[in-house]
């Protein structure tokens, strides 16, 4: 059986990045980009003013001394300067361009200045420096330096930065489309009222949810009967998309034909069956051929074993698809709040709270009946990573945490 980290370098192994494409940038928040972008000019693209008031040149001022300057042009943002301020000023605005001559603003509050009369401005030597209040172009970027690496996944900071260069269309990598096909002769549709042995589809809703979470598209396909002809039909819809999720099906019971039928279906498998805990009896493969390539996850059907190999596992495959740079699980250190007990031979990724306290961040295993117990996954935003040992895990000790 494999270990967890040998089956996710198997998943990053065989994934590969989606095709890329230019998309408008009001669409590109979470998506991934996919090539390195240089600065296409300066920023500030001119010398700029920082304060609301009047461009000097600090050359023509002695310290301490007052100065009467005759007022030439008022320049505000969007406008340009149509004089040189070598020996007077220009009345000026915050973020318009410094005029020639001039290599200092100094805030109106500074000077002595009255509407009525405009044409000069009394200017004391101590408030002037040169550079003072002036942005130089280029400060920021220069031209051709690099702006944007590959990998990047965008964010409202990132599409500002891109807005302020001009890339209208950004060249980013395609969220996956995931079809999610849960399989049991025992689901009932979530809206239906109980029948003996029947239990509801919570893993198709789970699932999808999931998915939007790491910003992919889902598909969901429905419930698959345990039978040959219900499954054929919607495994082949299901490999139209990037990934095929199943929940179900994938360990030893007489009606799990899920592997069998991956397979019939021309799906190579990669592994099946991990050591952890909960989780086990996960499948992975992949479909390649000339005009398609899908990677299909069997995800065990208990939910809370379904929710943990999303969260591993697909969450990786889905990084590496949309371009991550680290594909990953993102791990944390949190200090443990309680003692605990890890039963069994396998690493048991265990539902938890983790929060940031004044203390650092702790971590809480939450009451935790297996992995058939959803509810008790509604208490825990994350997953703590216990390895099997015969001491306790005692309180204060940091162990390694997944967010969810
Ligand atoms: N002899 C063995 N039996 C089992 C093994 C094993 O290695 N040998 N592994 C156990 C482990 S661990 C797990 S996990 C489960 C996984 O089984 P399957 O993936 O085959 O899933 P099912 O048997 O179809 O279902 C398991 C459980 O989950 C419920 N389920 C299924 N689908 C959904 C859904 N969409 N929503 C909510 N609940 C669902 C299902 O009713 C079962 O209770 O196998 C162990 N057995
Ligand atoms: O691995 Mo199973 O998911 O323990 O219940």
């Amino acid at each position: 059986m494999l270990t967890v980290d040998e089956a996710l370098q198997q998943i990053l192994k065989h994934v590969q990045p989606g095709p890329a494409a230019a998309v408008p940038l009001q669409d590109c928040l979470n998506l991934v980009l996919a090539e390195d972008l240089k600065t296409p000019h300066d920023s500030p693209p001119f010398d700029k003013a920082m304060m609301d008031g009047f461009a000097v040149n600090s050359a023509a001022f002695e310290e301490g001394v007052e100065r009467t300057l005759g007022v030439l042009e008022t320049i505000t943002a969007g406008t340009v300067p149509s004089h040189t301020a070598k020996d007077d000023a220009a009345r000026i605005m915050t973020g318009a361009p410094i005029p020639l001559g001039a290599d200092c603003v100094v805030p109106i509050e500074r000077v002595q200045f009255d509407e009525a009369m405009p044409d000069s401005v009394v200017v004391n030597g101590g408030d002037v420096a040169a550079e003072r209040n002036v942005l130089r172009q280029g400060s920021a970027a220069k031209t051709g330096e690099p702006l944007m690496a590959a990998g990047t996944l965008l964010q409202p900071q990132h599409i500002a930065v891109l807005a302020e260069f001009g890339v209208a269309n950004v060249p980013t990598f395609r969220r996956p489309t995931i079809s999610v096909l849960a399989t049991g002769d025992e689901l009932l549709p979530i809206d239906q009222p109980l029948t003996p042995g029947r239990i509801r589809n919570s893993n198709e809703p789970m699932l999808v949810s999931q998915i939007q979470r790491a910003h992919g598209t889902p598909v969901p396909l429905g419930v698959a009967r345990d039978t040959q002809d219900d499954l054929r039909p919607k495994i082949q819809q299901g490999l139209e998309c990037d990934f095929l999720l199943l929940s179900g099906g994938v360990s030893a019971g007489t009606l799990d034909l899920v592997p069998a039928e991956l397979q019939a279906a021309g799906v190579e498998q990669v592994f099946h069956k991990i050591q952890m805990k909960p989780g086990k009896p996960l499948w992975f493969g992949q479909l390649k051929t000339a005009d398609r390539h899908c990677w299909v996850f069997g995800l065990p059907g208990n939910p809370v074993s379904s929710m943990v190999c999303f969260e591993l596992f697909v969450r990786a495959a889905m990084r590496q698809f949309a371009g991550h740079a680290n594909p990953m699980p993102q791990t944390v250190l949190g200090r443990l709040t309680e003692d605990v007990t890890v039963k069994g031979d396998r690493p048991t990724y265990f539902p938890s709270r983790l929060e940031q306290t004044d203390d650092g961040l702790t971590v809480t295993p939450v009451p935790w009946g297996g992995s058939a117990d959803l509810r008790s996954t509604a208490q825990a935003n994350a997953m703590s990573v216990l390895q099997p040992q015969a001491e306790t895990y005692r309180a204060g000790q940091t162990v390694p945490t997944i967010s969810w």
